[in-house]
């Protein structure tokens, strides 16, 4: 639970409240431990295939101790983003999604020492019927909160299960005493620990990042009665309507309690009275809940040896899933690599395109503005291309350009970057040169030109001729790229004006 968004104020105050002995032996026993029971539903859903995030919540809910876990992991930095924090297991199952759920409770500890499992048995109880109390009342008083006063009944008294883990033969004797008033319990725990349980429910809710209403519900949950927010109400009467309910008597408690409640003038009677006329059929259907009690054919060993294994063969699951999922990303980029190599290149000649000559050009041109270095372009227009396609057929003409294609990929180096601009239109970055190099490579192409046939038609050799125009980023007042472009375009049809084949620099046509 490192990971929670832990509200580090609220959480050094309350630690300032604890006896420093509490504290640091609280601080070793990190993790609230749930009854072999639940555990053994926990496992029971786990192993189903078919188990939704709803029969996760609907067996987490259950059990305090994986409550809080699961509240608190789903509200830790990981996982609450932007989103309000969650008060409920459903939400909280809904938000951390099955494989963390999934692992959330599986990772659930038992109580070592079996002798504090009864006085445990005994406050679970409590905390499970105070928490079905508390949801009613709140369906009639404030239902928009039934599932948060759910939650918070529920956890009011985990400070009881920590203290149980960390004091357990101690504790044991202090909770013996069934029917002890839970007012009298906080002041007995203080006597002994300096410290109640209320205090170390929400210390240990601050600890764990729960969201601070939650946390300052459990510090307040035995104040009294007299509270304007219904939800609180509900919470506060929760815990002694409960223990009336396990009193040996319950008609009797209940009737004893009601009469001290009408004292409290704030109290809305109506709601709480109708819920006790119905609370024995209520309760009743906690009976499935309740008989969690019988006694589990398992040791202890066996269960968490079992969620061990599960947990295994969940994460292999998960890495196996992790692993085709990171083939299917690699594949997709690999695919999306070809795409982008793809939407560069024009397919007849495999040089690149206009629109990836055109994006380069601006990079380069601003790139050597900005760092004093020069460059050129070579604008290429093959001669007379019409009639060629007009003798010999527009597929020798694809071909032509194909070849010379292949002619250009094969004169440019590695840092240059050759192009079809359009039909049989060529030209080349050259970044770095200056037009007399660039001049040097037209040059290469001319002669390549003149003695390299690009094709034979009849065993007959079928010469092309370029004109060509250069310019030089240093030789010219260029303020863009275009402009660049331009001059090299009206050098090559100074050439074409002149008779074509041949080689203009703009500045020295
Ligand atoms: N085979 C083929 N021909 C093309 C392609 N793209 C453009 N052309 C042809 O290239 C010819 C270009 O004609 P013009 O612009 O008149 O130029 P030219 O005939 O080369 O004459 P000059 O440039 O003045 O020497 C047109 O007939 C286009 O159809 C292509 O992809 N394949």
């Amino acid at each position: 639970m490192g990971l929670a968004a832990v509200d580090e104020t609220l959480y050094a105050s309350l630690t300032n409240e604890l006896p420093s002995f509490l504290g640091s032996a609280l601080l070793r026993s990190t993790n609230l431990p749930s009854l072999p029971a639940v555990a053994l539903q926990v496992l029971e859903v786990a192993r189903s295939p078919k188990a939704s995030l709803s029969d996760y919540a609907r067996v987490i809910e259950r059990d305090p101790g994986l409550t809080a876990r699961l509240i608190a992991a789903a509200n830790s930095v990981h996982y609450l983003r932007s989103a309000q924090p969650t008060q409920t297991s459903l939400e909280a199952t809904q938000r951390l999604g099955l494989d963390a759920t999934l692992a959330t409770v599986l990772s659930f500890t038992l109580f070592p020492w079996p002798t504090a499992e009864d006085a445990a048995l005994q406050t679970w109880r409590r905390a499970i019927v105070a928490a079905v109390v508390a949801s009613k009342l709140a369906r009639q008083l404030c239902p928009a909160k039934v599932g948060s006063a759910f939650t918070l009944a529920l956890l009011q008294d985990i400070g009881i299960l920590a203290i149980l883990t960390t004091y357990p033969d101690e504790a044991k004797t202090l909770y013996a005493e069934r029917h002890m008033p839970h007012a009298r319990l906080t002041t007995a725990e203080r006597h002994r620990f300096g410290s109640d349980h209320t205090r170390v429910g929400a210390w240990l809710a601050a600890k764990w990042g729960l969201p601070s209403p939650i946390v300052h519900a459990i510090y307040q949950s035995h104040d009294g009665f007299l509270t304007d927010d219904m939800a609180t109400l509900c919470l506060r009467l929760s815990g002694p309507i409960a223990d009336a309910w396990f009193n040996p008597e319950p008609s009797n408690a209940l009737a004893i309690l009601l009469k001290q409640l009408a004292a409290t003038e704030t109290l809305p009677m109506n709601a709480v009275e109708a819920l006790f006329h119905r609370l024995p059929e209520q309760i009743d259907l906690l009976t499935d809940i309740l008989d969690l009690k019988v006694s589990v054919p398992m040791d202890s060993q066996t269960l968490l040896a079992d969620a061990q294994q599960l947990l295994y063969q969940h994460s292999l699951t998960l890495t196996a899933r992790l692993d085709a999922q990171q083939q299917q990303l690699n594949t997709l980029q690999l695919h999306n690599t070809a795409l982008e190599v793809r939407s560069r290149i024009d397919p007849l000649t495999q040089l690149a395109n206009r629109a990836w000559l055109e994006q380069q050009l601006k990079e380069q041109f601003s790139l050597c503005n900005e760092q004093g270095r020069t460059m050129s372009v070579v604008f290429i227009d093959l001669d007379h291309f019409k009639a060629l396609n007009d003798q010999y057929g527009h597929q020798t003409g694809d071909l032509i350009l194909k070849r010379f294609g292949k002619t250009l990929a094969s004169l440019t180096r590695s840092g240059d970057l050759a192009g079809r601009y359009g039909g049989e239109e060529f030209l080349i970055i050259l970044p770095d040169e200056t037009a007399q190099t660039a001049k040097q490579l037209a040059e290469r192409i001319a002669l390549y030109l003149n003695e390299q046939p690009m094709l034979k038609i009849d065993q007959k050799p079928l010469y092309v001729t370029a004109s060509m125009g250069i310019a030089c980023l240093n030789d010219g007042n260029f303020s863009n790229e275009r402009e660049l472009i331009d001059a090299a375009d009206q050098s090559m049809y100074f050439i074409k004006r002149s008779g074509r084949r041949g080689i203009s620099v703009h500045g020295q046509d």
